[in-house]
């Protein structure tokens, strides 16, 4: 088995809100479940799809996709602060298969990654995401205009033709979603000063980073008590979607669109674009089995949270 993939939500708020007991045990036997998967795959190298939630990418320069060469955590809600191991050769190597693939893709040699990157890395490694050598490629999935879900499979694709036939073993990571939708703020409908800051706000105080955390934390804790204004959370959809993703039929990721993504299942489910270049990545390598998946709705995290592994069969 050369290739295989864990595809999970993120939350910021696993160390700062308390769901019920049974269901912080379920959330962490299923992480253990990851770990243990991982382990015994034991990867070479790591393709790491992560979102951004303006800590890495603004709108000074909002790129689709981009390909770290290098790249660094920015530590928001104490995620991993650091260099990270990036493999810049290979990188630069896919980045140029992937042009030549008709994919045009952003590169960057300072490309920085928040909790949304790193946090499922954190959860294997305990801690330190530094541990393998890993890919980091950003999809955007917080700004207009988004591609449609055929460009986020195209890339997927063209990625795992990239590993198909690697004499490494290679892990394939989505990390977001599914349904969800945080206080992150939206260009159109946001405030003079939120503008400024969805494009210039890259760097901030420790003052301000702290005050923007203490809002997501505050209105989890409110959303848990039913009293937040944000969308709801839509099992229906992330089952549904959790059912393409088991399906291995990953041309049906296609028929969804950024508007009915945004009306039914909250406006950073555009994160399970991370996902849908994982297991899009993983099916170019062969025919996939999903071997773990859980769900459960939870407020407490502002997140459908799932949670899956899969491996070429
Ligand atoms: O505040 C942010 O930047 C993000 C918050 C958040 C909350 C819950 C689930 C997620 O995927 C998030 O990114
Ligand atoms: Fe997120």
């Amino acid at each position: 088995m050369k290739q295989a993939l864990v595809c999970m939500s993120h939350s910021p708020l696993l160390e700062h809100t308390n769901p019920p007991e049974e269901v912080k045990a379920a959330v962490e036997a299923s992480f253990e479940h990851v770990r243990a998967f991982v382990k015994d795959f034991d990867p070479d190298l790591v393709v790491n799809f992560g979102p951004d939630h303006y800590n890495g990418f603004f709108q000074d320069l909002m790129p689709p996709f981009c390909i770290g060469f290098k790249a660094h955590g920015t530590g928001d809600y104490d995620s991993f602060d650091g260099e990270l191991n990036v493999p810049t050769e290979i990188a630069e190597d896919l980045a140029q298969f992937l042009v030549d693939s008709d994919l045009d893709v952003a590169i960057s040699r300072k490309m920085e990654v928040d909790h949304g990157a790193v946090q499922p890395m954190e959860i294997i490694y305990n801690g330190d995401p530094t541990v393998k050598p890993m890919i980091p490629v950003f999809i955007n999935a917080v700004a207009r205009p988004y591609t449609k879900m055929r460009r986020v499979r195209k890339l997927g694709t063209a990625i795992g033709e990239y590993f198909r036939n690697s004499d490494k073993k290679v892990l394939f990571i989505g990390s977001g979603g599914l349904s969800h939708d945080p206080p992150v703020p939206r260009f159109h409908e946001a405030t003079f000063d939120q503008k400024n800051f969805l494009v210039e706000g890259r760097h901030p105080t420790p003052e301000f980073r702290a005050a923007r955390q203490q809002n997501t934390i505050n209105t989890a804790i409110k959303f848990a008590a039913g009293e937040a204004d944000i969308m709801d959370l839509n099992p229906e959809w992330d089952l549904e979607f959790l059912e393409v993703c088991k399906s291995g039929k990953v041309e049906d990721f296609d028929a969804y669109t950024a508007e009915e993504m945004d009306r039914v299942a909250g406006h950073s489910s555009h994160e399970v674009r991370t996902w849908v270049a994982a297991y899009s990545a993983l099916r170019a390598c062969g025919e996939y089995e999903v071997t773990f998946d859980f769900y459960k709705p939870i407020k407490e995290y502002i997140a459908g949270f799932g949670v899956t592994t899969a491996v070429v069969k």
